[in-house]
């Protein structure tokens, strides 16, 4: 790389004609002249700062990436000035307040072991590496590619969003931590460190729908099904949906009507699916039926009648959600999942580890859009003065901070009692707390989304430049309030199970 020169700021004063344009920003010099007339904001806007420091007025307008993106215009620095505004390097820790969970700034935790500090460091890095790409397929609603899935099961993160189990046992994860180790705690920075994106939709497309759906046949298929499949899921070569709710039924799973008839050697499938995540891409269905006695659960595959096409969703169409069609599907009985007509223990057994990714992910997005208002309320002036010196918005901060706060430390009790309960008692013991927080961190995360909102005016409505995240997260946040049970179902849920644990000696 060619050493960049040094100016002083009288020299760079001197180019200050459209056809001569430096500007600085930080301690950075850049030649504006072959760029003002393709500049998105137009010529007026640099022209006012013709050779002069435009560092308040490029981050009044600019995220820091676009200084990335256009690092090509930099010609060199301001002679003995240091960098004011540090570039977030990949894996860097924000320094901002409340952007990280305190365990990794240094305050103490009972939780966090090493290999969790290790673990969120190395995939912190990993995914600032593939930000760029992620986004960018999120945005232009592409399938996300065989390349990007298969990287990620490159680095064993496909098997990690399943969470913590026998199929992580060999591997080696980021930061050097052994598979074995694997618990709640690195399941919740997984889906922690993923949520940073700010591509929820892309995330539930490229990860979700298998999170959500592989748990049916590792804990339900036969052992060949098993051989066969999951090598090819976990990395990166299939991709894999969950297929219950139907056009006519959403959280009412005994009112489906898809339907698998009984023939020699396995059954025909027909009917309808709606609302499937990933299932545009997916190669199986994990397919709630019904059949003579119940619900029965089929693994079904790729084939002639099967056919699936996109509904459009508020998320981007990389989530892959799809309307499907299965029309005389023959499905072997080698691809039932679990006992025939008891469908509904397969549905229900993984109720608790999706909620509990859609927990971390709805903090992790919250978390996300604190740091987003905090350094808007810093950098942004209006009527002369920082937003953050008007008492509403410090009030805003509060409120958003303290809502992050206690959904975080509710999930990392919720993660320890994951950790030491095996999954009997975690069926009788968490399924109440894990739905109300889950109907609570959505909750809160409706009250960041639409503060933040407030705290970015105009650019929260806009899809590119300042407030692209909480242009996303105001968008999509009603997903996880859906998701996995909607608010109404889990803070009722949450209740009655706590109803059956009530004393009945108990009085006033
Ligand atoms: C290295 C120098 C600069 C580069 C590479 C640059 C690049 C860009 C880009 C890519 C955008 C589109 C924004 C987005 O959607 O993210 C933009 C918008 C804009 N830029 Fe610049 N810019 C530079 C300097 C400046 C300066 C010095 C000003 C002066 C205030 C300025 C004013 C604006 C304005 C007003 C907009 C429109 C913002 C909006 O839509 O809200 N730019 N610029």
């Amino acid at each position: 790389m060619t050493e960049l020169k040094t100016y002083t700021r009288e020299e760079v004063s001197r180019h200050a004609a459209e056809e001569d344009i430096w500007i600085i920003i930080d301690n950075a010099v850049y030649d504006m002249s072959n760029f003002i007339d393709m500049h998105p904001g137009g010529v007026f806007p640099i022209l006012e700062y013709a050779g002069k420091d435009a560092t308040d007025a490029f981050y009044g307008m600019h995220r820091q990436e676009v200084l990335l993106k256009y690092n090509r215009y930099k010609i060199g620095t301001i002679e003995g000035q240091k960098e004011q505004i540090t570039i977030r390097q990949h894996g860097d820790l924000s320094k901002v307040p409340y952007a990280e969970m305190s365990a990794f700034l240094g305050y103490k935790s009972p939780y966090y072991k090493d290999s969790h500090l290790r673990y969120q460091k190395g995939l912190r890095k990993i995914c600032d590496e593939l930000k760029t790409e992620a986004q960018e397929c999120d945005s232009a609603g592409d399938r996300p590619s065989d390349e990007f899935a298969k990287k990620l099961g490159s680095y064993h993160l496909l098997a990690a969003h399943v969470g913590p189990g026998s199929w992580l046992h060999d591997v080696v994860l980021p930061g050097n931590v052994p598979g074995k180790e694997y618990d709640y705690f690195h399941d919740m920075i997984t889906h922690q460190e993923f949520a940073r994106w700010g591509t929820p939709g892309l995330v539930a497309g490229l990860v979700g729908g298998m999170t959500i759906s592989l748990p049916t046949v590792l804990n339900y298929g036969k052992p060949e099904l098993k051989a066969r499949l999951v090598p090819l899921l976990l990395t990166g070569e299939k991709r894999m949906s969950l297929a219950i709710t139907e056009p006519y039924t959403g959280s009412d799973v005994a009112s489906i009507r898809t339907h698998a008839k009984k023939v020699e050697g396995g059954y025909i499938v027909n009917g309808v699916k709606k609302w499937i995540t990933t299932g545009r891409f997916a190669d199986y269905f994990a397919t709630a039926v019904k059949t003579e006695k119940g619900i029965s659960m089929l693994l079904i595959e790729r084939q002639e009648g099967v056919e699936t096409k996109a509904v459009k969703t508020a998320y981007s169409a990389s989530a892959g959600t799809s309307y499907i069609t299965f029309e005389n599907v023959f499905v072997p009985d080698a691809n039932l999942l679990g006992v025939e007509h008891q469908g509904f223990r397969v549905v229900l057994s993984n109720f608790n580890h999706e909620r509990f990714m859609l927990i971390a992910q709805s903090v992790a997005a919250a978390r996300n859009a604190v740091e987003e208002c905090f350094k808007w309320a810093m950098q942004r002036k209006v009527f002369g003065k920082r937003l953050i010196e008007q008492p509403v918005i410090r009030n805003k901060l509060a409120k958003m901070i303290a809502g992050v706060e206690s959904c975080q430390t509710w999930t990392e009790n919720i993660a320890y009692q994951m950790n030491h309960m095996n999954y009997a008692q975690q069926a009788d013991m968490l399924a109440g707390p894990i739905a109300l927080l889950k109907y609570h961190a959505t909750r809160m995360m409706h009250d960041v989304s639409d503060d933040a909102c407030q705290i970015f005016g105009g650019r929260a409505l806009t899809k590119t430049g300042m407030g692209k995240y909480i242009e996303d997260l105001q968008r999509t946040y009603k997903f996880n309030a859906i998701l996995g049970g909607s608010e109404e179902i889990m803070a009722d849920l949450g209740v009655r199970q706590a109803m059956k644990k009530f004393p009945a000696d108990a009085r006033l």
